[in-house]
């Protein structure tokens, strides 16, 4: 398969107008290239979701945005609400936190997997049931057959979280947005997920953007990180200069304040720093089943 990347230039977005006006992003510049990881990182309010949800198209009503979002010689941001929903979800594919945003409670796992596809494709409901089957296997979720059948609350928080990641694949996205997909779920069942998300961002050359508030998974899988500041990137580099040869005082405070490096003043030369982060370079820290296609 061969994937788009996404290119952003002087992006901004601010809420309300006149004195009430609110700066959120101040002027983003990030190139998002298939087959990478590019990691968003820094404190909350920063503005990480803002940008995600820009490039998805999912800003709240009210959302004053300027600057460029390029993907597939497409101004995403000149896009009418109609386009910019075919984009989404089939090209461009977003998971959350919490696994349940993007899963109907009342649905089987069938049914949103498989209406999703089909209002996308056009594809017959055999086809897109072989399809939701297939994309139940990649993610490694157990005995797919008997999962569609399922619905969401009968599923812990991890197999969620593979079903959300199976049902953003359905249409093979070019880019996945991934807002903090692990901070919901335990250390062992993180590791999986983000083992997958590399996997994937390997094997189908997939663009991903990795929100994380958390360095340690972000240093454990991110090719680069960008990181944020009130509003703008304050310094983006490849994981390992970012970690252990901080340019900007910003960033290095990020990493002084991880939890690891107190105690090991050597930390900054391990760009792994998390049990979570660790876990997920483990081998045995998730079956892999299924295989890529
Ligand atoms: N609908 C809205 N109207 C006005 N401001 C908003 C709205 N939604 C979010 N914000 C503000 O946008 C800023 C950036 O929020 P964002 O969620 O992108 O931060 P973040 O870096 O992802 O932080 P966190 O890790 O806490 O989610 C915050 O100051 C937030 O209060």
């Amino acid at each position: 398969m061969s994937a788009s990347g996404i290119t952003i230039q002087g992006l901004t977005l601010s809420f309300g107008r006149g004195d009430a006006e609110k700066q959120i992003l101040r002027g983003i510049d990030l190139d998002v290239p298939a087959g990478q990881i590019t990691g968003l990182a820094g404190e909350s309010g920063s503005g990480k979701t803002m940008t995600g949800l820009a490039v998805c198209g999912l800003l709240p009503a009210g959302a004053n945005v300027g600057g460029s979002i390029r993907f597939e010689d497409v101004e995403l941001t000149q896009l009418k609400q109609r386009a910019m929903n075919e984009y989404r979800g089939a090209k461009i594919a977003m998971i959350f936190q919490d696994p349940t945003a993007s899963l109907h409670p009342m649905l089987t796992i069938e049914a949103q997997l498989i209406d999703h596809y089909r209002h996308h494709t056009g594809a017959s409901k055999k086809v897109a049931k072989q399809r939701a089957l297939e994309m139940l296997g990649l993610v490694a979720v157990p005995s797919p057959e008997a999962a569609l059948r399922k619905y969401p609350h009968q599923f812990s928080g991890g197999q969620l979280q593979r079903i959300a990641i199976a049902s953003a694949l359905m249409c093979e996205p070019s880019v996945l947005i991934a807002d903090e997909p692990t901070t919901a779920l335990d250390v062992t069942v993180q590791a999986g997920i983000l083992r997958l998300l590399r996997t994937l961002c390997d094997e189908l050359g997939i663009a991903i953007i990795l929100v994380t508030h958390d360095l340690g998974v972000m240093s454990a899988l991110a090719d680069t990180i960008a990181v944020m500041r009130m509003g703008e990137i304050v310094e983006h580099g490849s994981r390992f200069q970012v970690i252990t040869d901080p340019q900007h005082p910003y960033t290095r405070a990020l990493i002084e304040a991880l939890p690891d490096a107190a105690d090991a003043p050597d930390a900054a030369h391990s760009p792994d720093t998390s049990s979570a982060a660790n876990a997920a370079n483990a081998s045995d820290a998730v079956p892999t089943e299924g295989g890529l296609s």
